[in-house]
């Protein structure tokens, strides 16, 4: 406790955020170090790696992934094994870049996101109105197995004061990315697309917020999984770009009611998977389409998502700076589709505000560390928007 004490005053930290997605393709490790807190906050990225999962790997989380029925007894090794793995991970990626355990102040580990539920999307009987998500890999495995303090479990205190447990990215990218002179709206496009609004504002965050969208890559990612075994995903969107849209199957994906519910929404592949698709192109008479014209659909549906929750916040031709984050923003199929449905907006990428773009979502839980241990809680938004005024994450120590 003394050691947390002392970090807390400490002009700066370093904090290795963790991040592992939905997309299951490997743990995120962005080694910062973070100068101060809140808005004053600076933050250089020492060292970043995305280690990949392998086949094993990606199996095992599989089993649970975004299932209504799982083993119990599986679920509870998982937890357990996953947070030992992302240990090692931690441990093997330090001594590459030759940096000890001793000399990193924090983890921030968000976990792998296993199922979420927000009340609009479980509609359980037995719990109306309940908002939850889960995160595995303990991290008083990750403490003990690494030597270094760990905070984890972020999206509980957001859902415990009110919020629906993501995105989470308002509060990062208010601190970091703000800018007095530009209108921005910064897009991650990981498994489920999710945008950050911020205002031509300094440090007025009352009309900051972020937003799910639907789906990014995940529906991509899986129609390539089942036509072709070797590939995890259609690289540089290549197959998307020999296809054509398909109109009728694009406006039954889009009439799903998340596309027109209140913001900010928060989804996963839960509901956007292949059931969703399946029955949407059963519905259509889609199911012998190519695999390319399913894709091309797919990255329109996603394009789509987008822009149709950018015309909800801000009007019917949203007109600004739009910087991208995440491995879609790699596929030039889906930046050209967004380009398309967003003419009046500049594109570019986090890079050019100095965020290493892959590294993103691990930095913004680094940040989030750094501010429970060392910041003053800021609520960010306003109304059903807002990120209430919490420190985020719960404390392992490793002795
Ligand atoms: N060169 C590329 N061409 C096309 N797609 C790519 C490329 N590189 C990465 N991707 C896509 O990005 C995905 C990985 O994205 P990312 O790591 O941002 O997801 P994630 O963090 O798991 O998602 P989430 O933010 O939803 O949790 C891959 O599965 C793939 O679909
Ligand atoms: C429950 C959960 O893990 N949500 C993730 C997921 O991945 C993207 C999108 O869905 C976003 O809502 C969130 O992650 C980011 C980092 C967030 O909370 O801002």
């Amino acid at each position: 406790m003394q050691r947390l004490a002392q970090l807390a005053q400490q002009p700066s930290r370093r904090i290795i955020g963790l991040m592992s997605g939905t997309s299951l393709d490997g743990l995120d490790v962005a080694l910062c170090h973070l100068h101060g807190h809140g808005l004053a906050t600076r933050l250089e990225l020492e060292h970043f790696a995305t280690v990949p999962y392998d086949e094993e790997t990606r199996r095992r989380i599989r089993q649970v992934f975004a299932r209504e029925q799982v083993s119990l007894e599986y679920l509870t090794l998982l937890h357990a094994w996953l947070g030992r793995f992302h240990a090692e991970l931690v441990l093997g990626c330090l001594r590459e870049w030759q940096v000890a355990p001793a000399e990193v102040d924090l983890l921030a580990s968000h976990g792998q996101t296993v199922y979420h539920a927000p009340a609009h999307q479980h509609q359980h009987p037995d719990f109306p109105g309940l908002n939850a998500t889960l995160q595995l890999g303990d991290a008083d495995h990750m403490a003990v197995g690494t030597g270094i303090i760990t905070l984890s479990d972020f999206r509980q205190k957001h859902i415990a004061a009110g919020g629906e447990g993501a995105p989470l990215a308002a509060y990062g990218d208010y601190l970091l990315l703000g800018s007095s002179t530009e209108e921005r709206l910064l897009l991650n496009l990981g498994g489920i697309a999710n945008f950050t609004y911020l205002p031509r504002t300094g440090p007025d965050a009352t009309a900051a917020f972020s937003t799910d969208t639907g789906p990014g890559n995940t529906l991509l990612d899986a129609v390539v999984r089942q036509h072709f075994f070797h590939l995890a995903y259609d690289e540089d969107g290549l197959l998307a770009a020999a296809g054509a849209v398909h109109a009728g199957l694009l406006a039954e994906l889009l009439a799903h009611p998340f596309f027109g519910a209140p913001l900010p929404r928060t989804t996963g592949p839960e509901l956007f998977g292949t059931v969703y698709l399946q029955a949407a192109q059963a519905h259509t008479g889609t199911t012998q389409l190519s695999v390319e014209d399913l894709l091309a659909t797919l990255v329109e549906l996603s394009a789509a998502g987008v822009a149709q929750a950018a015309r909800q916040a801000l009007g019917e031709q949203p007109a600004l700076a739009v910087y991208l984050s995440g491995g879609g923003a790699h596929n030039p199929a889906l930046r050209a589709a967004l380009q398309r449905h967003l003419p009046a907006c500049c594109f570019a990428t986090t890079a050019d505000l100095g965020v290493l773009p892959d590294a993103k979502e691990a930095i913004l839980f680094a940040l989030l560390a750094n501010e429970a241990v060392a910041g003053q809680p800021i609520s960010i938004g306003t109304g059903r928007q807002c990120v209430p005024a919490v420190r985020m994450g719960k404390i392992s120590l490793p002795d």
